[in-house]
């Protein structure tokens, strides 16, 4: 689905009316209809709030498509001066089919009392200044009405700003809030939850293959994660999965190690091998599959050299959780992304995660050696260290801030978090599954394990972060309906059974 917001908005506009000719009254009549038909049927008497703008200009549709199917249907016109074109159209066609239409006020309360569902369109995203005067007060009314009516929102709860999902000084409560084209960058900002209530997405009659040069950004829904799927050839064997290397877990960190293989292992790669303490014996108990290359960590050199051949065979090298920044995590991270093509003569992909990425943040010239092959996952303090930013700062601008850091180092950057963002620096998805629910220990090393399984089947680096990003999060949305918390193994558990639903249905 695709992502956008105000500008977005105005540009698919322009193309739809000049290169594709459809006339702008067309688009604002689909747009109506599709709004319409998420109505109840049984509903009636509506109360609906026109601004002067398109939005406005939607709810005046709106208003003579419920007339048309004889629905008991006031409007509350807030000027009807300077109104837009196609607001003005739809404005003297509702005047002239005889909708009852009210301006004053003081009128409000009662036209309120008696309608059952309001609907209102008052800013969509040409809201552009904080709101006041009649307009503050008007919003006001919707929202103490709203405690026993069902309000309807068009394209964005008037008041909230569509790309920063910021509150321009009050905003609708919407029960349920109806947009157009695309997910509005906004509504990913988690403070105004409450406002918008259920989200639909609707279409106003452009194809989105005819409209996605326009915009490289998207909301990770269940069909584009279905679409990314490989399928599996019938005479294929391991080899074709992917040898995945992982160097993850030290003395006292074993289960960050084992939490990335059992993760890697169940979400299908052909061959997992664990570079571990030679110490290390819970690996082979907690995951049986994967092999481990066991290092002496009281003398590393003994083991580089065999280290070489083993990075040689793999596809995918996956380095970071538990490793902590000791002088010998540092080396083996060094020697791991060092070699670029493996024996096959394919270039060695690279995840990074936790440890490796502060290591990355501390020997900046390390970044030279992962360009156009890795990608990072950091959650928001290992990026605020990656980047110089501060948190408050990368919260504000999280899409710009990704995309240009993914651009100058010519990485995937997947930053973790609500919604978590994935961006090569020109597209980029924002995940729209996970819950507050599985934020604990082992999680990241969790998603790091299904990543580097994707990589090695053959995933691209973008769509391997996607899926993984997804499934991670929508396992883990699927067991909060029956559970209160979910670690990482409760994912490790249903990872087989989520890929084949998001997959097959
Ligand atoms: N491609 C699509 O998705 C389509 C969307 N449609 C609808 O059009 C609106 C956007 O319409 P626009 O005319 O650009 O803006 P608005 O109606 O949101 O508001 C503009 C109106 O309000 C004034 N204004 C802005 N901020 C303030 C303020 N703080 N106080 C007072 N007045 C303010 C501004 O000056 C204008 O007069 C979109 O959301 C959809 O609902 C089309 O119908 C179809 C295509
Ligand atoms: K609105």
């Amino acid at each position: 689905m695709l992502l956008g917001g105000n500008k977005t908005t105005r540009k698919i506009d322009n193309f739809a009316i000049n290169n594709l000719k459809i006339p702008s009254i067309v688009l604002m009549e689909n747009a109506a209809i599709s709004f319409v038909k998420h109505i109840d049927e049984n509903e009636d008497n509506f109360l609906i709030i026109c601004g002067k703008g398109n939005n406005g200009g939607d709810g005046y549709a709106i208003a003579r498509q419920l007339f048309s199917k004889g629905k008991n249907v006031k409007i509350f016109c807030i000027s009807n001066e300077n109104m837009s074109n196609d607001c003005m159209i739809n404005y003297e066609i509702c005047k002239n089919m005889g909708i009852e239409i009210f301006y004053k006020i003081e009128e409000l309360d009662k036209l309120f009392f008696e309608c059952n569902v309001v609907i209102e369109g008052i800013f969509g995203t040409g809201l552009n200044s904080e709101i006041k005067g009649i307009y503050q007060e008007i919003i006001q009314k919707i929202n103490t009405a709203s405690n026993n009516k069902k309000v309807y929102s068009i394209d964005i709860p008037s008041g909230i700003n569509g790309d920063t999902g910021e509150i321009m000084g009050i905003s609708v409560k919407a029960d349920i809030t109806i947009s157009f084209v695309t997910y509005k960058k906004g509504f990913l900002n988690s403070k105004i939850k409450d406002f918008l209530g259920k989200i639909i997405i609707e279409n106003i009659g452009l194809n989105e293959t005819s409209i996605n040069h326009l915009l490289k950004e998207y909301y990770l829904t269940p069909d584009m994660i279905k679409s990314f799927r490989i399928k599996r050839n019938e005479d294929s064997h391991k080899g074709d999965f992917g040898k995945v290397l992982i160097f993850a877990g030290s003395s006292g960190f074993y289960g960050a190690g084992n939490i990335v293989a059992k993760s890697c292992v169940r979400t299908g790669a052909g061959l997992t091998t664990v570079i571990t303490d030679k110490n290390n014996f819970s690996l082979n108990v907690f995951v049986p599959e994967a092999m481990s290359f066991p290092i002496n960590f009281d003398n590393i050199n003994e083991n580089l050299e065999k280290l070489e051949n083993e990075i040689l065979n793999s596809d995918v090298i996956a380095i970071g959780p538990g490793i902590g920044k000791s002088e010998q995590a540092f080396l083996i991270f060094e020697k791991l992304i060092s070699i670029k093509k493996n024996n096959k003569g394919n270039t060695i992909k690279l995840i990074l995660d936790a440890d490796a990425l502060n290591l990355l943040s501390e020997n900046r010239k390390l970044f030279e050696k992962i360009r156009n092959r890795s990608i990072l996952t950091p959650h928001l303090v290992e990026f605020s260290r990656l980047t110089g930013f501060s948190t408050d700062e990368i919260n504000k601008n999280r899409f710009e801030i990704t995309k240009n850091f993914a651009k100058k180092y010519e990485i995937i950057l997947l930053l973790k978090g609500k919604n978590t963002i994935i961006t090569n620096g020109e597209e980029l998805f924002a995940n729209s599954t996970g819950n507050s629910h599985m934020a604990n220990g082992g999680m990241g090393d969790c998603l790091t394990g299904i990543i580097c399984s994707l990589v090695g089947q053959k995933y691209d680096l973008m769509k391997s972060a996607g899926i993984g990003a997804y499934l991670h999060g929508k396992i883990a949305d699927e067991l909060v309906k029956k559970q209160y918390i979910v670690n990482a193994s409760h994912i490790i558990e249903n990872i087989s059974e989520c890929i084949l639903n998001i997959f097959q249905n």
